[in-house]
């Protein structure tokens, strides 16, 4: 039996892709489109089993717990996820058991690995950067995948009793150290052409390792989107990273 899937969000460019990717997928069947005003009951009555989230932060919320509520996998690529957000739906999860729910700030594999790589790499250098560079469109800063990356990157540097990176930074009046997550310096760079990029940059003394990875067509999210949704109903409670449902072995 082919797994029924809602796209929400089927009008953006994610979304868009994520509708091609599932009419091409043999084992999926595309049973829902919805836009910001449909109704989310319109899941419902497609008798979607799995729903995609690629709408917007302020809505992803909703859409997610609506899908939780009424036992439907939920595979979620909206950024917007604060640590409270994902708390209360780890919550939410505990009280429908066999749901499952992946949130993946990134779908793009290379991605994944990057930050991966970065995060197992950071207690080695002294100093570690996040550069993020996006399309202008993109409504949110710093990006999800960059976030993540500095949690990650913070996790590991804790874990290994790394100091805080060097800064002898003592007035910056318009903020042009960019935002701090998790104790990283992140810069957030808007930029007609691109599509989604990231820099870990890594300084120790006399070197530097770059980490980058980069999007060059949304194509490079189906990938993992599709795994996503393949994996999600064996994986029941909250999952949040794709790296959740790959064996990196790092
Ligand atoms: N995890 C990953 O790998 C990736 C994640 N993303 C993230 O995915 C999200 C979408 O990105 P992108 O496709 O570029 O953005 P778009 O703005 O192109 O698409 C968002 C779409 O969501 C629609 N929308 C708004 N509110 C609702 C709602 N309540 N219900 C349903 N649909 C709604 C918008 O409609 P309208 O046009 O009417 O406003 C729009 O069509 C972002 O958070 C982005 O950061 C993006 C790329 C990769
Ligand atoms: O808005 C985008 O385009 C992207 N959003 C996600 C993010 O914020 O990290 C993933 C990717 O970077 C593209």
């Amino acid at each position: 039996m082919s797994m029924k899937v809602a796209v929400v969000g089927a009008g953006g460019r994610m979304g868009g892709e994520a509708v091609k990717a599932v009419n091409a997928a043999a084992d999926m069947e595309l049973v829902a489109q919805l836009r910001r005003d449909d109704p989310l009951e319109s899941i419902l009555d497609a008798g979607a089993t799995h729903v995609v989230d690629l709408s917007v932060p302020d809505a992803t919320e909703r859409n997610v717990r609506f899908a939780v509520a009424h036992g439907l996998h939920a595979v979620v690529g909206t950024t917007g996820w604060s640590a409270e957000k994902l708390e209360s739906l780890r919550e939410l999860l505990a009280t429908t058991p066999g749901v499952g729910v992946l949130i993946a700030p990134n779908f793009a594999l290379g991605s994944v690995l990057a930050s991966a790589f970065a995060a197992k790499a950071s207690r080695y250098f002294e100093s570690v950067e996040i550069v993020e560079l996006h399309h202008p469109d993109k409504v949110d800063a710093p990006s999800g995948t960059a976030a993540r990356t500095a949690e990650l990157i913070g996790a590991a540097r804790e874990e290994a009793g790394v100091p805080a990176s060097p800064d002898a930074t003592q007035s910056d009046p318009l903020g042009a150290r960019g935002a701090v997550v998790d104790g990283v310096h992140v810069h957030s760079v808007r930029l007609r052409g691109l599509v989604a990029h990231q820099e870990v940059l890594l300084g120790g003394p006399g070197e530097q390792l770059t980490l980058r990875h980069d999007s060059y067509d949304r194509a490079s999210f189906m990938p993992g989107v599709l795994l996503g949704l393949r994996e999600v109903s064996t994986r029941p409670g909250l999952t949040h990273g794709l790296d959740g449902y790959l064996d990196l072995g790092l």
